[in-house]
């Protein structure tokens, strides 16, 4: 499991691993590793042009010191001094070992050309608010330039917290962040500035706090999937109902049913009109079937778990099926359409089994009243507030889906591919992770496997080229076997 953390969370240890230690020691410990990662990206350092972008603080502190290191094994090390002060003890040393410092011109076009890496130092975990000048108009210039950077620590105008990005903030190749995770290097859009993130050990881990955000690794993943036993039948491995699809949408039935029969569950009980019925039959001979009549689930039969809202309509007919699931005593997943009920009619909520809701940030914002860029801002903060509010679990979904639960880290899926971003796919991974809450997980962790292995399926599937839904329905079994290490061609 990858951990994450605040910058206050980051701060509190610091200080404690800082009294135990000689001063200076952590910054030298993060200067080397922030080096180390700094010459493996030049071809050679003796000889290279690095330029450091340094701050008033100790961010612009740790690239001074990752300065020296590199001009001591002979490359050409050239320092931008942005803040009202510099880190007094990093200057000198970085001069004594041949660093020079240049003026703010050096970001000129021109001169980067000649640049062979960038370090930015400018601001780390004590930023506050939008990028000020003259620090905003230097990131500008590095990265209209093409130049590879290196943030140090966090890229500078990324909040380190939430991710958010108020105003400019340098585009990275590479983050070389020190101790720990920070939450805003894994959520977009701070993630999107990060580029690969590597994490520097400078002995941090036995002081940090129970983390912010936390991030699945496929054993995480393999160890949480349900599998069947040799006892298993069909009803023992979790049956799903899904209400989903319309006479208008009939699609969104067939890619949640099929979502769920490829992600495990024992059986799927499919409800709904007669003419998503007869497309769900044709594709899915597996479902089992009860065409409705009437807006109601109680010929159905006995299910595990509910999948409420892919293609469903927001008529009355559709708002009365949603009561009639929500009025079960099993967990429900509320989808799409089904969100819109809710945002409309916040009492069909009212309900003391689990609700897993997954929506966009435009869904959220309707049932949240919140603005959606303000979401897509501070995902983690909105997701969270919203399970709070509302008593669910939330998956966000995006880029970088975060899945919230009151008291518990947030969990950010990173497996999606932006071929995802694609009619359909919602409705899958309403489906896979239905049948995971089905087959007996709670809310967050059919949630969060339910982002992992769709995402996973996603990026199969895609390969890089466009992808449909189906496409992705059919890859989740091969998602399945990459978490769980086993090689996709064998069952
Ligand atoms: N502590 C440790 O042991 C270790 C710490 N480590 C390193 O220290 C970093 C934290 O250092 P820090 O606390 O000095 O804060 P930091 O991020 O350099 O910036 C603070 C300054 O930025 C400025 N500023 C703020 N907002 C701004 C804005 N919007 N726009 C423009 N400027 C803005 C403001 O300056 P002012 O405006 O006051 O001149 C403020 O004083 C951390 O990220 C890691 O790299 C590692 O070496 C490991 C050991
Ligand atoms: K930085």
């Amino acid at each position: 499991m990858r951990t994450a953390y605040t910058a206050d969370q980051i701060r509190a240890a610091e200080h404690v691993l800082m009294a135990r230690l000689p001063e200076g020691s952590l910054m030298r410990r993060a200067a080397s590793g922030l080096a180390t990662v700094s010459a493996a990206l030049l071809p050679m350092v003796y000889g290279s042009r690095v330029l450091l972008l340094v701050g008033s603080g100790d961010n612009g502190g740790d690239a001074l010191y990752a300065g020296m290191l590199l001009a001591r094994r002979g490359a050409r090390v050239e320092a931008i001094l942005a803040g009202t002060r510099t880190h007094e003890a990093g200057l000198e040393a970085f001069r004594l070992a041949g660093g020079r410092v240049v003026g703010p011109e050096a970001v000129d076009r021109a001169d980067l050309s000649f640049v062979d890496l960038v370090l930015d130092g400018l601001v780390g975990i004590g930023v506050t608010g939008a990028l000020r000048e003259p620090y905003a108009g230097l990131v500008r210039a590095v990265n209209a330039a093409p130049v590879p950077v290196v943030a140090v620590d966090v890229p500078s105008g990324v909040d380190a917290s939430t991710g958010r990005v108020p105003g400019t903030a340098i585009e990275a190749q590479v983050t070389v962040t020190m101790g720990a995770y920070k939450a805003g290097l894994l959520v977009d859009p701070g993630a999107a500035h990060a580029g690969v993130v590597e994490l520097v050990d400078i002995g941090l881990g036995p002081y940090l706090p129970d983390p912010d955000v936390v991030v699945l690794t496929p054993e995480d993943v393999a160890e949480l999937l349900p599998r069947p036993s040799n006892e298993s039948d069909k009803y023992r491995r979790g049956v799903l109902g899904v209400a989903a699809g319309s006479v208008q949408y009939t699609g969104a039935a067939v890619l949640t049913v099929g979502g769920a029969l490829r992600a495990g569950a024992g059986m799927v009980r499919y409800a709904g009109q007669s003419a998503p019925v007869g497309q769900v039959r044709a594709h899915w001979p597996e479902a089992v079937i009860t065409e409705l009549d009437r807006p109601s689930i109680g010929e159905v039969g006995r299910v595990q778990a509910w999948v409420l809202g892919p293609g469903l309509g927001t008529d009355d007919w559709a708002h009365e099926l949603a009561r009639s699931v929500l009025a079960s005593d099993v967990p429900v997943l509320i989808d799409a359409d089904a969100l819109t009920l809710v945002a409309r009619d916040r009492s069909l909520l009212r309900r003391t089994a689990p609700v897993l809701i997954t929506p966009h940030a435009g869904e959220l914002a309707r049932l949240t009243r919140a603005d959606r860029d303000q979401i897509e801002a501070a995902r983690l903060e909105h997701a969270h507030r919203a399970a709070t509010e509302l008593g669910v679990t939330v998956l966000l979904k995006g880029s970088t889906t975060v899945v919230a639960e009151q008291h518990r880290p947030a969990r950010v899926n990173r497996t999606g591919t932006s071929w995802l971003a694609t009619g359909g796919t919602g409705d899958v991974l309403s489906g896979v992770a239905g049948a995971l809450l089905a087959q007996g997980l709670g809310c967050y962790e059919a949630g969060s496997c339910g982002a992992y292995l769709h995402g996973l399926a996603g990026r199969i599937a895609a390969h890089g080229a466009p992808l449909t839904a189906a496409d992705v329905v059919a890859e989740i079994p091969s998602a399945i076997r990459t978490v769980r290490g086993e090689p996709r061609s064998t069952t």
